[in-house]
């Protein structure tokens, strides 16, 4: 059974009666398999030898900063850009390959793309905008009751009628989410859907946009440089740098266990603390001596590399790894300075400097620290990522 059919049969089986749970939009998932992706523009490679694989009915993440290749390898799963090496299939079927030279067209690949600028024709209804793939593709039976359809599973059944200048942009991001799955796409391709949104809508899509896979069970891939929709929305984050892939993982794994310091840097936001083995024990971990001064023990699990003593490390520390120390404690802790104090409300963000490094702690609102002061901050032992340096 494939996903969308069990979500069908969950459906039905909890009695859920409303339009779009009866008559599902999407049709069954793919899955994707991409083979040493290739993709140069005058010289330069954009999408460098890369390979993954998306399975059926999972929220893939691509997340990456900015030309890392993110929207360039969204484009080639589309059919968008042609391959300059490799292979791309789709439910084992390929779509494209560099050679021998194969390349399904867009229309013919059953996926459907949703745009960061949502591209929706000024001069359209929603219900045209929604029934224009099905148009393009003469599916022209049922059309009415599948535009409806669509419109409901994106919560704008009661607005068919009205032009994109009269809906808001969340609205205006539905309406091109309708119209990519209203041709029961097999995957979907979103790049960067919502970050023309404010801050709070974001937030509401996000999980609209989980509500929508777990209704659809479509295969989806996302683009975002936003670490926090990527760990919101997604079964399998692939974290890109240089048109490359530096790591895939759940997100956990990439946020608590990240295989290199690139990856804790972007993802985790931490800050980066060097130095050189000095001790390694069984039990206790290996303990690093700081180039700024002091000291820290990382657990065994923490440690990536030999970390043989006298090595060269660099410890990867997450913002909220650190807290102020309590009386009396001694081990995993540091001495700095308050370089800089910012309130966001829920908690305190610092910045704190130590013999010429900086490094930032996250702790709780009621901190009462100032610029300038003196401050001794614990760090979480089993949290602290050791990498070569
Ligand atoms: N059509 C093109 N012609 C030339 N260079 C291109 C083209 N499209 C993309 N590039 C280059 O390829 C690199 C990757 O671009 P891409 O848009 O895939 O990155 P991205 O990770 O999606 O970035 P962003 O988050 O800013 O959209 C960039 O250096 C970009 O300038």
């Amino acid at each position: 059974m494939t996903t969308t059919e069990s979500n069908q049969t969950q459906g039905r089986r909890s009695g859920r009666r409303d339009r779009a749970a009866a008559a599902p939009v999407a049709g069954s998932a793919g899955a994707v398999e991409v083979t040493n992706a290739r993709k140069v523009f005058n010289g330069f490679e954009a999408v460098s030898d890369i390979s993954f694989t998306v399975p059926a009915g999972s929220f893939t993440t691509l997340l990456g900063a900015s030309g890392s290749g993110k929207t360039t390898m969204l484009r080639l799963l589309a059919g968008l850009e042609r391959l300059d090496g490799g292979t791309i299939r789709m439910d084992s079927t390929v779509v494209a390959s560099a050679r021998p030279a194969t390349h399904v067209a867009p229309e013919a690949r059953r996926v459907g793309f949703v745009f960061q600028t949502f591209a929706l024709w000024p001069q359209m209804t929603v219900f045209d905008q929604v029934a224009y793939p099905l148009k393009v593709r003469r599916q022209r039976e049922r059309l009415r009751e599948r535009v409806r359809d669509a419109l409901a599973l994106v919560g704008l059944a009661e607005l068919a009628d009205r032009y994109p200048s009269e809906l808001s942009g969340g609205q205006q991001q539905r309406v091109s989410i309708a119209r990519a799955i209203v041709y029961e796409p097999k995957v979907l391709l979103l790049d960067e859907p919502l970050s023309s949104l404010d801050a709070e809508l974001r937030e509401y899509m996000c999980y609209e946009l989980q509500r929508l896979h777990r209704r659809l069970g479509l295969t989806m891939v996302y683009v975002t440089h936003a670490q926090s929709e990527a760990l919101t929305l997604s079964d399998q984050v692939i974290v890109m740098a240089r048109g490359k892939i530096l790591e895939t993982g759940t997100p956990r794994q990439v946020y608590e266990r990240p295989k290199c310091l690139e990856t804790a840097g972007f993802v985790g936001g931490s800050s980066v603390l060097r130095g050189v083995v000095a001790e390694r024990s069984g039990q206790d971990g290996v303990r690093v001596r700081l180039d700024c001064g002091g000291q820290l023990w990382v657990s065994p699990r923490g440690v990536t590399g030999d970390a043989a003593v006298g090595a060269a490390v660099a410890l990867a520390v997450k913002p909220e790894d650190l807290a102020v120390a309590p009386d009396g404690a001694d081990r995993n802790c540091l001495e700095a300075t308050v370089e800089a104090v910012a309130y966001v409300g829920s908690h305190c963000d610092l910045s704190l400097e130590l013999g010429g490094e900086r490094f930032r702690a996250r702790t709780s609102k009621s901190t009462d620290a100032n610029v300038g002061d003196g401050i001794r901050v614990r760090v979480d032992q089993e949290a602290i990522r050791l990498f070569p340096a």
